[in-house]
Order: C-alpha cells, then structure tokens, then sequence
C-alpha cells in the first residue's frame, strides 16, 4: 500500500487569503501509518494548512506531495479523506442512509456499514434523521462516512470539538487503531492535551510552524511538564529570537 517515505512533504508553503499571509513559507513532513497532531490558537491556519494538503486551497508557493503525488491530483481522490469541520452531510436523511448515500459515492459495498457506526459510537442513532443530532454526532457521521472508502490519509478538522471526555477518549482510540492498521492521520485541535495522544505534533502559530517534534521531545526541548507551556514557551523563543534559545 505505501510506496512513499512520507505520507505528506510540504515545502516552502506560503497561503495567502484575504490579502494577508495566512500561511508563511512552511515546511513539514508526515509519516505514514503514525497521527500528527496539528495545533495552534484559533485563527493560526490550522485549516488553511488541512485544505492545502486536501488540495482545495489555492496557494502563493510551495509544493505539497501527498501519497507520492501532487496534492489535488484526480488520483488522490479515494486515498484521501478530509473531515471538515462543518458537517457535508445531509441533514434531511438518517445516519444510514447518509451512510448508504456515501458507500454507493465511493463504490463501496454497503454491507458492513454497522461498523462505521460502531467505530463512532453512532449504533443507538443508525435511524435518527441527522439534522436532529448534535453537532458532535453529525461530525462522526461525517467521519464514518469518510471511513467508509478506507482512506489511506484522513485529514480531521478538529473532530473532538465540543464531545464529552468518554467519547473524545472513544474517538483517539478509534484513531490509533486507524494508525495502527497503516492509516495516516493528520487530526487537528486547539486542545493541548490532545497533542500528547499524537506521534508528532505540528505547533503552528500565525502561520508559522514553531515546532514539528513528538510530544515528548518538546516537552524535553523546553524543559516543561505539559505541552501547554511547551507551547507557550516555543511562542516566546519565536516572538523574541534573541532570548532564550531552544533547540531543534
Ligand atoms: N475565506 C477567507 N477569506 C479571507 N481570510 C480567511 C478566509 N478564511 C480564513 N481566513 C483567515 O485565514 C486565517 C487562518 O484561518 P484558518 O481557518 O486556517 O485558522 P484555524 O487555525 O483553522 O482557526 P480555527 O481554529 O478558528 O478554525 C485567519 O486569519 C482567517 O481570518
């Protein structure tokens, strides 16, 4: 299945939205089969970054290679998924249905849709029509949906926002698993806790990537106990470059 060495390479990325750099000069990398947690205050292009690597955003320069291809490419379509943040599906169905709707979009057999369910925790409203769910629900709708063509690279906007702390454990569970059987997964969040439960986290900060490392690398990087203050101090060594120094 994987004939890249990086599942994303991302060089020299520059965005500009609104007439202002949103993105500047980035360059990163993700591995494959492993989660990269994609953090940063609200606002700092976290979903900017997600659509450019989707290919859905038109960028001032860079390249971007994803699954060994140019970003965007026809071909990409299938092996990438791309859960945004407003749920894309219909609220005027029920959860099957959408489910139904999205296996026959992909090519896919329906038959095993009661596992997407299950992976999300959505058995009990499989019938509910799903303009009546919360926002959280519809959001796992529309990541069952996205599993259904078993990408090979989910891109997830924000996905636990606004859960409760049994389903945004039940919901890292499902993304290990994900990685663990060869998915790649680049999940965003404002939430510093969440990044402890990535391989590598992408600090980002008004358009500037400020840190790419494992959790527990930055926190050896800056001396601290919690990635909270890992960030804050990474903040501070990039807001004032002659301080303190910390090393890459
Ligand atoms: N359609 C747009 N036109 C112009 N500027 C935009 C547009 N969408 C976003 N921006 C700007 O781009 C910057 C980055 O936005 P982006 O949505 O990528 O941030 P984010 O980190 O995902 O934020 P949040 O966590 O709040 O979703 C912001 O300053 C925002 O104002």
């Amino acid at each position: 299945m994987m004939n890249y060495d990086h599942a994303v390479v991302v060089s020299g990325l520059t965005v500009v939205r609104g007439g202002h750099i949103v993105l500047d000069d980035l360059d990163l990398t993700m591995a494959p089969g492993q989660i990269t947690g994609l953090l940063g205050p609200s606002g700092c292009g976290k979903t900017t970054l997600i659509r450019a690597i989707a290919g859905v955003q038109i960028i001032r320069a860079g390249h971007i290679d994803v699954l060994g291809r140019p970003a965007g490419v026809p071909s990409l379509r299938r092996r990438v998924a791309y859960v945004t943040q407003a749920s894309s599906v219909y609220p005027d169905l029920t959860v099957t249905e959408n489910l139904r709707y999205f296996a026959a979009m992909a090519g896919v057999v329906p038959s095993g849709i009661g596992r997407y369910l299950d992976q999300v925790g959505l058995r009990d409203q499989a019938d509910a029509l799903t303009g009546t769910l919360s926002g959280g629900q519809r959001t796992r709708v529309s990541l069952a949906a996205a599993l259904l063509a078993e990408p090979e690279l989910l891109l997830l906007d924000e996905p636990t926002v606004g859960l409760d702390p049994v389903l945004r454990r039940d919901l890292w569970q499902l993304f290990r698993s994900l990685a663990s059987a060869g998915r790649t997964l680049l999940v965003s969040s404002h939430v510093m806790d969440e990044a402890g439960r990535c391989d590598e986290v992408l600090l980002l900060r008004q358009g500037r990537l400020i840190a790419q490392d494992s959790p527990r690398r930055l926190l050896a990087r800056t001396g601290t106990d919690d990635l909270e203050s890992a960030f804050l101090a990474l903040a501070e060594a990039t807001d004032a470059p002659s301080g303190k120094e910390i090393p890459a």
